[in-house]
């Protein structure tokens, strides 16, 4: 069994136990009642790398990573760092993060928040619009082709914008026939947890002009956002080094002023 496996069987035994407590039609009415989901793509295309910060309290690769007793602190102080949106973890087993989480985070910020969650049935997605998220994650390692078209679809369907991770080239080609137009390559490998920053230079070019990408995992520095910016990223979702720094709304201040030099990145249409 790979990590991956372990963490998806956690998964689909915690979303059966929700399942049992709240019937997909009370999600479905509570998402009427929440604000339609936040268009990020127009924004991603413009020029300047993003930074997406996220939410995390430990991993399966380190542990503990951080307390964060209030997310909506931590959100906010990202926010006033100039995120533009804001990660999630709400995988319970490995990763430390509920639900509650994500409401927390939605409470405090307006910019764009996403569900980081092993998604495996369409009634994660009604759970994640339910609780205010305006992305969702979709694993590609994780999903049969078919379940993937369908979660893309399904997610689009109810407002919410799929980002779909890859970790090589087959799984980027899976995305991208998959009709997925925002595209993040993890560098960390789920099945054996081994980063490799070589991940999105290579795969970078076999993502279409037209589709948003995203580096993700590893990432710590200014010099690294430049680095993969001169790669061809749009944007970068940075957790671990935010989580365990000193000043988390600095830190993302200074990822997004490296990112924002003119001559990195013009606007795409
Ligand atoms: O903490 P890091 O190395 O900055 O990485 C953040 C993010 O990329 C990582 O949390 C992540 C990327 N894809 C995932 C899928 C599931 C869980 C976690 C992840």
């Amino acid at each position: 069994m790979t990590v991956l496996d372990e963490i998806l069987a956690g998964v689909r035994a915690d979303l059966a136990e929700r399942q049992a407590q709240v019937p997909l039609d009370e999600l479905k009415a509570r998402c009427a009642r929440v604000p339609d989901g936040k268009p990020v793509v127009p924004s991603f295309r413009n020029s300047g790398v993003r930074v997406i910060a996220e939410v995390k309290r430990r991993s399966p690769s380190k542990g503990a990573l951080a307390d964060i007793p209030d997310p909506a602190v931590l959100a906010a102080d990202y926010e006033a760092g100039g995120a533009f949106a804001i990660s999630v973890l709400t995988e319970q087993r490995r990763f430390g993060g509920t639900l509650a989480d994500l409401d927390a985070v939605r409470q405090a910020v307006d910019v764009p928040v996403l569900r980081k969650d092993f998604v495996v049935s369409s009634y994660q997605l009604w759970e994640a619009r339910a609780h205010g998220a305006d992305l969702v994650l979709l694993i590609v390692a994780a999903l049969e082709q078919n379940a993937l078209v369908s979660l893309i679809e399904r997610a689009e369907s109810i407002g919410l914008t799929p980002l779909v991770e890859a970790h090589e080239a087959d799984e980027v080609r899976r995305a991208v026939d998959a009709g997925a137009t925002v595209i993040g390559v993890n560098a960390r490998n789920l099945k054996t947890l081994d980063v490799d920053p070589g991940a999105f230079p290579r795969l970078a070019g076999l993502i279409p002009d037209g589709c948003v990408k995203i580096a993700e995992s590893g990432i710590r520095s200014p010099h690294d956002v430049i680095e993969l910016a001169r790669e061809g990223a749009d944007a970068v979702l940075v957790g671990e080094s935010l989580v365990t720094g000193k000043d988390p709304r600095t830190a993302v201040a200074d990822l997004v002023a490296a990112g924002a030099h003119p001559a990195l990145k013009q606007p795409r249409s």
